[in-house]
């Protein structure tokens, strides 16, 4: 059986083996996609490859459209179009060019105009979009949110948002196990924010790197599907490409008349509940690596640093770079504080603050907004602050929270009421921090720079923040009176958002609706015409010996936001990114080159090998442009002892080689080379990196089949198309077995019924059970 592991299964096995279409020797396989959520940043490249190779979108009914990334979150009252609305040149073009998307390949969308618009991981759960036992991924590296619903759900970069929206497949291989087990009574005060921060200040950024992570045990059962997003979203913090929590009571009633689940009580509700019911780690499971937490010992918890491991309880003080052994991590803290501007030893809750931020797509759900509100009822925001913002994560939350009338307890708190968004979560709309600028936020990353260039974060849960609005310095929630009615138990979680129903017929979009279907024409998918050949096994430069300078980076967790930064995101294109290459690194506020930053020196300003003294390079978000500008730039391999996986992933896909050397001495010894200035050779047909006089510094091991590709040269998408008759057959099983994932139910006006693949009956076996012939790539 393709991918399938003998004995007891996880989770994870589970619902990776369902949707394996195809295994090839060496372990990549063809893996089927349910869900595609699509949004502007990171899809505009992607439909420009389609057009150019002359593809179609293979599956639009399992394709859902949003903007959110740069989209203003001021008013909408005078909406008319995003051209009008969207004042900043370049995100108005990629709104626009997504709108152009949407009509040429006729996706279903929600623009600006639709009540349901919103960050593209809270409209998904929303929706019913989101669905046990599915395989969700986007453009986007907190796809691992939808994984509460014990989906398997993960961001990827824009080449595999092609991939997918040409085949509905990707190529992938099977990640390893982890547990981590939550047991317990929270204590009061405490959410699913502290758990989280609480897990990754235990593991670290890398801890979960290559691994998808089970949250479980008592005190993750107790939550609502609200506060398991929240965990789950952060799972890529940790470094997991996804989490997931097993699907439960608590996921069946939260899915309860959302507009695309099944019907309640029909036969096709009763037959998901059976087959979801199924979707738990059996007894004897094996985890390659497990977690134990006790509840009790978990704090409200909040970031001191620049990375979502740096964080201490709300109790404590400013750590400082005697607290920690390893060098990396002295130096970082270091740099950390210098950047923060704090001082080892100051009380968290002396860190006085200049702007609150809550919202993004780890806190902001009706949940979330409800908690702040709690807290900050007939209070006023403190007066040090320069500005306290709620941005709801969808026009639905918005609406909800409007009729429970949160919007007026906020307002009259002083707090800005705004419309749905990403915001000032990293800060590609006009939502920034200025230089220096201190904040609390109920985001994920604290990033140097991310929610402004020189912005200071402190991530915490929504009840921290909203006790921090109120006093303008960080604050412990449980100092305030009544703080314990304010964070729900799981008794009282069911916060459903009532299933808009109206708005299913009548969607209030600002698109011609009737150049939106949702369904592909029987099967074909929508194809925008082109001159250009479609599919084809070759594509890349081949990628075979690699010889130049290598340029040390003697630092550790770059995560992408620095390898670029947001604001070179906007483009539309891949091309001269390396203007933003390590930007607030390289350049100086006035624009002039840093000159002590080593791409700035001789002779590095001709790199094309960069040399990472620390581990995790590249960690963070799925953005493919941190690979394209290194490429612009000329720098074509990277070398370090671990990567995020998400960028290791997106390298290959332009034909660059991310070379793991784990073994610290041989590290050493070739960052060495770099830093005398000498030439390196990466020879991956012999799997050796080389001195300039030919010495053998090192070996490593690259996947199989990544490196057939790298020196062949190969498109990935081309091969896949090959493989259509393995997934056509999928499709037909899935549409047996799975009835309710065809179609994505909008636009009844225009549907005819569930989409029809004229499909010889299969065998009910499991998907995936019949065995595959090896794929002869
Ligand atoms: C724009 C996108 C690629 C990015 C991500 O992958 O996470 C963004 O959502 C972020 O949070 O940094
Ligand atoms: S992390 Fe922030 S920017 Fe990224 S999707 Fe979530 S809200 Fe948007």
């Amino acid at each position: 059986m393709p991918g399938v592991v003998k004995g007891p299964q996880t989770l994870y096995d589970k619902v990776f083996n369902d949707h394996v279409v195809h295994e090839q020797e060496g372990g990549t396989c063809v893996l089927y996609i349910d869900r595609h959520l699509v949004h502007e940043v990171t899809s505009p490249q992607a439909f420009e490859g389609l057009r150019n190779a002359g593809r179609k979108v293979r599956r639009p009914d399992n394709t859902l459209v949003t903007t959110d990334h740069n989209v203003p979150t001021s008013t909408r009252k005078n909406f008319k179009n995003v051209s009008d609305f969207v004042k900043e040149d370049d995100s108005r073009t990629q709104c626009e060019t997504l709108e152009q998307n949407v009509k040429d390949f006729k996706l279903t969308y929600f623009g600006l105009g639709d009540k349901r618009q919103g960050i593209v991981h809270i409209i998904g759960p929303e929706q019913g979009f989101t669905l046990p036992g599915t395989t969700v991924v986007c453009g986007d590296s907190h796809t691992s949110t939808h994984g509460a619903f014990g989906a398997l759900a993960f961001g990827i970069g824009t080449s595999e948002v092609e991939h997918v929206l040409a085949t509905q497949t990707l190529l992938s291989s099977k990640s390893k196990n982890m547990r981590v087990q939550v047991d317990g009574e929270l204590a009061p005060g405490v959410s699913s924010k502290d758990i989280v921060l609480y897990v990754i200040g235990k593991i670290g950024t890398a801890g979960g790197t290559g691994h998808v992570i089970e949250f479980c045990g008592s005190a993750i059962r107790s939550l609502s599907m609200e506060a398991r997003m929240s965990i789950c979203n952060m799972s890529i913090e940790g470094g997991a490409r996804a989490g997931m929590v097993a699907p439960d009571e608590i996921t069946f009633e939260y899915l309860k008349g959302k507009p695309l689940a099944p019907k309640v009580d029909s036969p096709e509700w009763n037959k998901a509940i059976k087959y979801w019911s199924s979707l738990r780690t059996d007894e004897g499971a094996k985890f390659d690596v497990d977690i134990f937490i006790d509840a009790k010992d978990i704090e409200p918890t909040v970031s001191w640093g620049t990375s979502p491991q740096d964080v201490i309880g709300i109790t404590g003080v400013v750590p400082g770079p005697d607290d920690f052994d390893d060098d990396n991590k002295k130096k970082a803290c270091e740099r950390a504080l210098t950047y923060m501007g704090l001082t080892a030893g100051t009380k968290m809750t002396d860190i006085v603050l200049d702007k609150v931020f809550i919202g993004s797509c780890t806190n902001a759900r009706i949940e979330d907004l409800r908690i702040a509100a709690h807290i900050v009822k007939g209070k006023k925001a403190a007066p040090n602050l320069k500005r306290v913002m709620i941005v709801p994560g969808s026009g639905l939350v918005k609406k909800q929270a409007e009729s429970e009338g949160l919007d007026k307890i906020f307002e009259d708190a002083g707090f800005e009421w705004r419309e749905a968004g990403c915001s000032m979560c990293l800060g590609m709309n006009p939502d920034i921090l200025s230089p220096g600028e201190r904040c609390a936020s109920t985001s994920n990353r604290n990033f140097e720079g991310r929610q402004g260039a020189g912005g200071r974060t402190h991530l915490m849960s929504p009840a921290m923040a909203a006790a921090a609005a109120l006093s303008g310095k960080l604050a412990d929630v449980r100092d305030l009176a009544g703080y314990e009615q304010a964070l729900p138990s799981a008794k009282s979680a069911s916060n459903r958002i009532e299933s808009p129903t109206s708005q299913l017929d009548e969607p209030e979009s600002d698109v011609d609706l009737d150049n939106v279907l949702d369904l592909p024409e029987q099967g074909q998918g929508n194809t925008v015409k082109s001159s250009a050949p479609s599919s084809s096994g070759s594509g890349l430069p081949k990628f075979t010996q690699l010889k130049g300078v290598a340029a040390p980076l003697d630092r550790s967790n770059v995560d992408t936001d620095a390898i670029i930064p947001k604001q070179f995101l906007k483009t539309i294109k891949r091309s001269g990114l390396s203007a933003g290459l390590f930007h607030a690194w390289r350049f100086n506020e006035d624009g002039t080159k840093n000159a002590d930053f080593v791409l700035n020196k001789e002779p590095y300003t001709n790199s094309k090998i960069l040399v990472v003294s620390g581990p995790n390079f590249g960690c963070g978000s799925s953005r493919e442009h941190a690979p394209w500008a290194l490429l612009d730039f000329g720098i074509k391999c990277i070398i370090a002892s671990s990567f995020g996986d998400i960028f290791f992933n997106n390298t290959f896909k332009n034909g660059m080689l991310p070379l793991r050397v784990a073994d610290e001495a041989k590290l050493r010894k070739i960052y060495g080379e770099a830093e005398a200035g000498r030439e390196l050779e990466v020879d991956l047909e012999n799997n050796v990196v080389k001195d300039a006089q030919g010495n053998v510094l090192a070996d490593f091991e690259v996947d199989g089949f990544k490196k057939h590709c790298l020196v062949n040269g190969l498109d990935e998408i081309g091969l896949t198309m090959q493989k259509d008759d393995y997934i056509t057959k999928f499709e037909r099983r899935r549409t047996e077995e799975t009835p309710w994932l065809d179609g994505s139910g909008y636009l009844s006006r225009h549907r005819t019924g569930p989409v029809k693949v004229d499909a010889a009956p299969v065998p009910k076996t499991n998907r995936g059970e019949e065995k595959a012939e090896p794929l002869e790539w």
